[in-house]
């Protein structure tokens, strides 16, 4: 087969220069070879010997072919850039591995071949040292806690946005990132990746404003916290949800005149979501322990989803009281017994009956609402016969008087099958 030929269209075919540069010769005049390589776009290709230049020309553009046959064959399109040899007297082969627009460091061989798996190699070791959050675009910072805030971000590989749950890593954060994983569930946000960065992510030669000051932050943070330059940042990737939570909801219904009228056909489905998810956390041998509006989202398809897993903690599998930690959870909410040392799965169900008498009729907020006398006139006389029954129960004193998540999600999956007129009454 004539390579000269092919390569010669070739080159035609691409507009490309082809030049075939004689390296030398060697040898007394009987036995003399020939040393040639082919020059095509800039790019020196193999040399090659033969015993007349006609020869050598041959086999110097089928080493040509060759190498153009094998990056065509082994590079994925756009992923790797084949580069001219530093010299023109260099056989070498030098290819760049582009991935997501970033160009990694440059490798060499004797083959294109070679040259491709040391520019995979080093790309790989340049994504190594990358910092995962490197990987992502901040975007907007979503809300700040006692222990670090939340941002929007876009990942750059796949352009999908998530939240960024960025704080420094104290024993609550790993506990939230713990369960978390643990947990897969359509009323619970989902837990995608987690990642420790420490301090030593610094480099305000960003021209990234939003990473600086988020280092800032983290920074002011870390020494209010920890008074240790060394603390380690927990990055916990999560599902993004909207960014008004159930407070928000509540208090624009509370703040609707006329009252909207599918008050209390949202409030039952939003009700039933948040017990399914709680339902789900108690069968997994959790316990959330802080149960509030402002911990229930919104996933993009409006369902609930129960956030912020920072007092989780495990529950026992004979519902017995445990012993535990005294007052954890927020306190407007929290079940009396979680005061104390011993309690069980039950102190969720205390602050779901309290969110749910929220969802449906307008109370007045803080700790107003938990007074007894307070509830006493809602669930006397303001209340459906069932709603009473049911909100009455999960608000019981005693743990043992409250139902189980499963029997308060069966409940309520009854009432929102009854038709009732809201009304709207300020207590
Ligand atoms: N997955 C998410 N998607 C969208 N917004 C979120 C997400 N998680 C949290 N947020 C927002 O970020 C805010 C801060 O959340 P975070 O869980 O850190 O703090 P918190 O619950 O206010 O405080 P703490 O952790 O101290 O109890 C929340 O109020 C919420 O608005």
């Amino acid at each position: 087969m004539d390579s000269v030929a092919q390569l010669n269209e070739y080159a035609l075919k691409k507009h490309l220069p082809l030049d075939y540069k004689v390296l030398g010769h060697e040898g007394p005049a009987h036995r003399r070879t020939f040393t040639m390589r082919v020059v095509l776009n800039e790019r020196a290709y193999p040399e090659a010997v033969g015993n007349s230049k006609k020869e050598a020309k041959q086999r110097a553009a089928k080493n040509a072919l060759e190498c153009l046959l094998e990056s065509e064959q082994q590079a994925p399109a756009d992923s790797v850039r084949s580069l001219t040899p530093v010299s023109p007297g260099l056989t070498l082969r030098i290819t760049v591995l582009c991935l997501d627009d970033k160009e990694y460091p440059v490798g060499e061989g004797k083959t294109v071949k070679e040259a491709k798996q040391t520019a995979a190699r080093l790309a790989w070791n340049d994504l190594q040292e990358q910092s995962d959050w490197d990987k992502f675009d901040p975007l907007e910072c979503l809300g700040s806690g006692g222990f670090g805030s939340v941002y929007k971000a876009r990942q750059r590989l796949l352009q999908k946005l998530y939240a960024v749950k960025i704080v420094t890593c104290q024993e609550k954060c790993l506990r939230e990132v713990g369960t978390l994983s643990d947990l897969q569930h359509p009323n619970i946000v989902r837990y995608y990746n987690s990642w420790m960065e420490d301090s030593a992510y610094e480099g305000d030669t960003s021209a990234d404003k939003s990473r600086s000051a988020i280092r800032s932050f983290l920074c002011l943070c870390c020494s209010r916290l920890t008074a240790d330059s060394a603390a380690t940042f927990l990055y916990i990737q999560m599902e993004l949800c909207q960014s008004k939570t159930l407070t928000d909801w509540i208090n624009k219904k509370n703040s609707e005149s006329p009252p909207d009228s599918k008050r209390r056909e949202e409030s039952l489905s939003i009700a039933r979501q948040t017990a399914t998810g709680v339902e789900y956390i108690h069968r997994e041998k959790h316990i959330h322990r802080d149960l509030k509006p402002a911990n229930i989202l919104f996933g993009q398809d409006g369902a609930v989803k129960i956030g912020d897993f920072g007092l989780v903690t495990g529950d026992d599998d004979d519902g017995s009281l445990m012993d535990r930690t005294v007052s954890h959870g927020t306190p407007t909410y929290m079940a009396p017994e979680q005061n104390t040392k011993n309690y069980g799965r039950k102190v969720d169900i205390f602050p779901l009956g309290l969110i749910f008498l929220e969802l449906l009729w307008k109370v007045s907020s803080g700790s107003e609402r938990a007074k007894p006398v307070v509830l006493d006139i809602i669930i006397t006389f303001l209340l459906s016969f069932l709603q009473k029954v049911l909100i009455e129960s999960m608000l019981c004193e005693r743990p043992e008087g409250r139902p189980e998540a499963s029997e308060v999600r069966a409940e309520l999956g009854k009432l929102s099958d009854r038709k009732s007129p809201l009304e709207s009454v300020t207590v």
